[in-house]
């Protein structure tokens, strides 16, 4: 946690109301109304705000003042700014957690994570669950993310394996775990806090939304100062308003041949001189990462087309 922060951390919220985790347990707070006037609707108050908080009755206050952001992760809509939504507020990291096996990793998926978190500068960290199911094969899949500079981190929340390094990773950080269903999230949070009755993914009664709301976001708290953020939906949507001129950037491993390419504006597809094919062709550049590019690529040109199309016709 920085120095000079509030300890107050917001925890979850519903609607108007918002769990505040204080010194003294957890107060159940509303804001406070000026404070609404004074910032933006869409992101006054977000899980893992850190807030100033006035206690009025046993269990209960209000949010009189919220702390400068670090970051945020938000879903951000194509061409609307005021569309931007916050899903965590000083959120150190993603962690995109995949399986060896059941289910067999998708690695467009795990493309698609990294981009989202590199789009947002948010660092990425990559955990490859359920190890002892490899054959001693599939974990050289996730060799490419290591060569593109990522932290990847092999794990079994079934015999242990590789929990301590997770722990390194984790400890006195607010993480998102990001992946599909059935790769163990659940489990690994599990063996952290086994006091804790949570299934990752899912959303407490008490919220009374369905499971693919993607807007109720909660915090769990591993130990005093490490939380992990429980982001239900977070693997089904889409890019979040990247823009395709500024996707290659969001592959770290390019990043040393954009300058280098012949056309300044070149995409990386079918043109002359491009350094990045030619990076791919002599094999310093994964393949499947670059498969990935090209279509992500293709998907926002096709969304930005789209997009171009509907204004046209306002
Ligand atoms: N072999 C093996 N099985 C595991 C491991 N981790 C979890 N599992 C099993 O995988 C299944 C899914 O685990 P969960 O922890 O519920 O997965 P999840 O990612 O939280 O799934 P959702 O809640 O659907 O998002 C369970 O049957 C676990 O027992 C592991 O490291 N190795
Ligand atoms: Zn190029």
């Amino acid at each position: 946690m920085r120095s000079g922060w509030p300890p107050n951390l917001v925890i979850r919220g519903y609607g108007q109301y918002y769990d505040v985790l204080t010194p003294e347990g957890v107060l159940r707070c509303v804001v406070r109304g000026s404070l609404k006037r004074e910032r933006r609707k869409t992101d006054l108050v977000a899980v893992g705000d850190r807030v100033e908080v006035r206690r009025v009755a046993p269990g209960e206050g209000v949010i009189e003042a919220v702390a400068p952001r670090t970051r945020a992760l938000s879903r951000r809509a194509r061409g609307a700014e005021d569309a931007e939504q916050v899903i965590v507020a000083n959120l150190d990291q993603l962690v995109a957690v995949f399986a060896v096996a059941q289910p067999e990793p998708s690695l467009p998926m795990l493309d698609r994570f990294l981009v989202i978190a590199e789009a947002q500068e948010i660092p990425a960290v990559v955990c490859v669950n359920k190890i002892d199911l490899d054959d001693g094969a599939k974990r050289r899949l996730f060799d490419p993310y290591r060569r593109a500079g990522y932290r990847v981190v092999e794990t079994s929340a079934l015999t242990g394996a590789g929990l301590e390094e997770l722990w390194s990773c984790l400890a006195g950080k607010l993480s998102a775990l990001a992946g599909p269903s059935g790769v163990g999230k659940s489990s690994l949070v599990k063996a952290f806090r086994p006091d804790l009755d949570i299934r990752i993914g899912e959303l407490s009664e008490a919220t009374g939304r369905g499971r693919h709301t993607t807007t109720v976001t909660s915090l769990i708290q591993l130990d005093e100062q490490t939380f992990i953020a429980d982001t239900p939906g977070i693997g089904t949507l889409g890019l979040w308003g990247v823009e395709s001129s500024e996707l290659d950037r969001c592959f770290p491993e390019f990043r040393p041949y954009l300058g280098a390419c012949y056309y300044a504006d070149c995409r990386h597809l079918a043109e002359p001189g491009c350094a990045v094919r030619a990076a791919v062709e002599s094999g310093a550049i994964d393949a499947g990462r670059y498969a990935s590019y090209q279509g992500l690529l293709e998907q926002l040109m096709e969304e930005e087309r789209a997009e171009g199309w509907r204004r046209s016709r306002r």
